[in-house]
């Protein structure tokens, strides 16, 4: 394999190789560009003609599916406003604790070879209560959880918070109630738009009242999120960037004190990373479910009105505070502020 320089004004440097060569190459490539990022794998298919072929290949691939068949529906990316595919981000169905930085996993996505596993680091779910004898210490005995028999059931209404079952519970994953447990359960695409970034639209009539998906993300102790929180500020305020750190409070029974929950879905997450805000509350609401057994509720989403096809999903980030450099918003409610709501750290 030799580096051929070409007498171009600005040279570039450009493999050439013969048959054989090229087909080994290939076959390498294979198994390593679906592990890049969408810069890195452009920078690679700049190199070499087959290189080039296979990358747009993983690219169709990646914008047709941003679950990366983690979910049942796949989740395509529309983009009649500029270039980009797609967009990039390790892709789970559950909170996860978070890792260092530089420990990030790589995850391949678009691969025809290599289907992706999960990141590897600690599912939050993994952390349950247990009794003196080890044996989890919540949940149902149920056979069949069948309606408001089953001391798990309490979804229903609109209190801010649910119950299902869930890993502490003698029933299994086909249990009827455990329906916020399968992931993604309605058909959406990821629109792009030309002031908010990506978007998340319906691509079929939803009830008010289903459920859609969950939150997820890396759970951060609050002085992480504190931390990435200032970052994720400094690189909006350049430009070009968009965070998905949402901040949940749980108010606990005794009315004095509450849970804080920090999902960062910026770098690891799932659909609902591409939610958009609308001042005016949107057609979304959101309620914390605890799965029995479980430590930490799942923040889930449901339509709070009939939604129908091609409709944007928002719901609203939470209440306004007026910043002198609150990032501007531009959901076109008539009730808009002007303003993205922000979390005072
Ligand atoms: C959770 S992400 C939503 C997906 C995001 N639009 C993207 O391209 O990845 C939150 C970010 O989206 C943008 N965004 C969400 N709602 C917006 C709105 N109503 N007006 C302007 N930007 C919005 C902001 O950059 C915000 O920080």
């Amino acid at each position: 394999m030799v580096m051929a320089e070409e007498s171009e004004s600005v040279p570039k440097k450009r493999w050439s190789c013969n048959a054989k060569e090229e087909a080994l190459l290939v076959q390498c490539a294979e198994l390593v560009l679906p592990y890049l990022t969408q810069s890195e794998l452009a920078n690679v298919s700049s190199t070499c003609k087959s290189l080039l072929k296979l990358s747009r290949a993983i690219t169709l691939r990646r914008a047709s599916d941003a679950s990366r068949a983690f979910e049942t529906l796949p989740v395509p990316f529309l983009n009649t406003i500029d270039a980009h595919p797609y967009a990039h981000f390790l892709y789970t169905r559950s909170l996860l604790l978070p890792s260092p930085l530089p420990l990030l996993p790589r995850q391949p996505w678009g691969s025809s070879v290599i289907s992706p596993s999960s990141p590897t680091h600690l599912r939050a779910e993994s952390v349950g209560f247990v009794d003196a004898s080890g044996r989890a210490a919540s949940g149902c005995d149920c056979e069949a959880c069948a309606g408001p028999t089953c001391p798990c059931a309490g979804l229903d209404g609109m209190d801010d918070v649910g119950r299902e079952c869930g890993p502490g519970c003698r029933c299994g994953p086909e249990c009827g109630n455990r329906f916020t447990r399968n992931g993604l359960a309605v058909k959406v695409r990821i629109v792009r738009d030309e002031k908010k970034g990506w978007g998340l639209k319906a691509d079929q009539f939803i009830a008010k009242g289903e459920f859609l998906f969950e939150y997820s993300g890396e759970l951060l102790t609050t002085k992480e999120a504190q931390k990435r929180h200032q970052h994720y500020d400094e690189l909006a305020s350049r430009g070009g960037f968009s965070s998905a750190l949402l901040v949940v409070r749980e108010h606990l029974p005794s009315g004095k004190a509450c849970l804080r929950l920090n999902i960062d879905a910026t770098r690891i997450g799932n659909v609902a990373r591409f939610v958009n805000h609308s001042c005016d509350g949107g057609n979304l609401s959101t309620k914390l479910v605890r799965s029995s057994g479980a430590l930490f509720p799942r923040l889930c989403f449901f339509a709070s009105k009939d939604i129908q096809v091609d409709e944007e999903l928002t719901f609203s980030y939470g209440e306004i505070r007026k910043r002198p450099n609150g990032l501007p918003c531009f959901c076109n409610s008539p009730s808009c502020f002007g303003t993205l709501p922000s979390e005072n750290t």
